[in-house]
């Protein structure tokens, strides 16, 4: 297992990811790409002139706390499109649910603002194991209606389709950190992916405020209609995230038994989360060699040649008995890559894939943490009803990292 280079708090890179480390605008910036997963995940580490630049994230997180900026434990809005997914945004219930977090961060900002910082930082553990929920993807048949998100949260700018219609507000209103972070995070994509042609604004601001014991679990932001880029700027205690291979993709077999026709991900992929090709399985009568790469490879060719034939029945009968003839068992994959975030950090996915195939879980270990996630939600996807009463207008892109360049960035390192 490698580590990201000289640090105290190491991070969990499995083999089948290469890390690349640059600094740049006094931000460590440490890029993990994915075996055989497109795209990448940036995580910037601000240091002490990040944070404390003016207008930063120490102005910013206790501004959060001393306006009411609207975060609530919001009801899961309840339609059609969004049922099977509506847990994502479950997690672990609080007391309280409804309340309006500024009510209680400000009771008493300084110290609130204190204590999270202090508490993230002493108290997380960032090499322990990520527990091992169980499968999320059978959740999302259970959702009962009038269930709240995990945490408190406020959407910002176009309306995010888990934001019921109407809870979202114009930026134009929103308090100053608001913006800033969403011409931060814009700033962040332009310097830290450095591709010109993707380039595209974020609309959307997703506030959560993560009290003690709250988190979100394992989801991906993959949703139809959204950019390809998703930016989280993390404000307070600090946190673990995590990402691991989503469990259809880990073992092709679904919930009822029927392999999941997806192209094998490449075997170290497979590996680093767990996976060990050809284990010996033993049956009444004799040791087998069982759930082989080179045989799930096999069996997703033969359904390929069985659905270019156009022979249906073949091909769902050998659906349900491959399963068994390649002796799979559902399992969960074990995370790829976890790493802890302090007050400042940026994490940057960028790639349809990495929504695709990988599902990602956030941990805060202090008493509250922000985080303010970016997203550019596609006009045309929304429907004239869907689109918001005002004008969402581009960021007017003030933020410009001047005041923490650094002269001689250094050259980037790879492994
Ligand atoms: O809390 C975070 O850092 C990330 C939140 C998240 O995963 C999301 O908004 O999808």
């Amino acid at each position: 297992m490698a580590t990201d280079g000289p640090s105290l708090i190491k991070s969990s890179v499995k083999p089948a990811i290469c890390t690349t480390i640059r600094y740049c605008h006094n931000y460590k910036v440490v890029k993990y790409t994915i075996e055989g997963v497109s795209g990448s995940v940036i995580v910037a580490k601000a240091n002490q002139k990040v944070v404390s630049e003016l207008g930063g994230p120490n102005d910013m997180f206790r501004e959060m706390q001393s306006k009411n900026i609207g975060l609530e434990r919001r009801m899961l809005r309840k339609t059609a499109d969004v049922d099977l997914k509506l847990s994502n945004y479950q997690g672990d219930f609080v007391a309280g649910a409804g309340a309006n977090v500024s009510a209680v961060a400000h009771a008493e900002p300084a110290i609130y603002a204190e204590e999270a910082l202090n508490a993230g930082g002493a108290s997380a553990d960032p090499d322990e194991e990520t527990s091992g929920n169980a499968d999320e993807e059978d959740d999302h048949h259970k959702v009962e209606v009038g269930a709240r998100m995990t945490a408190f949260g406020m959407n910002f700018g176009m309306p995010y389709k888990f934001i019921a219609n109407g809870e979202s507000q114009s930026f134009d209103d929103a308090p100053e950190a608001i913006r800033a972070a969403r011409s931060r995070l814009n700033w962040a994509q332009r310097v830290f992916i450095n591709d010109p042609t993707g380039y595209q604004d974020f609309n959307e601001e997703l506030v959560f405020a993560y009290l003690e014991g709250q988190k979100i679990k394992y989801h991906d932001d993959g949703e139809k209609g959204l950019g390809p880029r998703i930016a989280t700027l993390s404000l307070g205690a600090a946190a673990t995230m995590s990402l691991r291979v989503k469990t259809k993709y880990f073992c092709p077999i679904s919930t009822s038994g029927v392999f999941t026709d997806a192209k094998p991900l490449p075997l170290p992929l497979l590996e680093s989360s767990g996976y060990t090709s050809g284990f010996k399985g033993k049956t009444k009568t004799k040791t087998q060699s069982k759930d082989s790469y080179e045989g799930r490879m096999a069996a997703w060719e033969e359904l390929q040649c069985l659905k270019q034939a156009g022979d249906t029945d073949g091909y769902r009968r050998r659906s349900k008995e491959l399963p068994r003839e390649l002796g799979l068992r559902r399992k969960q994959a074990d995370p790829i890559l976890s790493f802890h975030l302090t007050h400042g950090d940026i994490v940057i996915m960028e790639g349809e894939q990495i929504q695709k195939y990988l599902e990602h879980q956030v941990e805060p270990h202090g008493n509250l943490r922000f985080a303010l996630t970016c997203r550019t939600v596609l006009p045309n996807h929304l429907t004239p009803e869907q689109l918001p009463p005002y004008e969402v207008e581009p960021d007017s892109g003030r933020y410009d990292g001047n005041a923490i360049r650094e002269d001689g960035d250094g050259e980037a390192v790879t492994w």
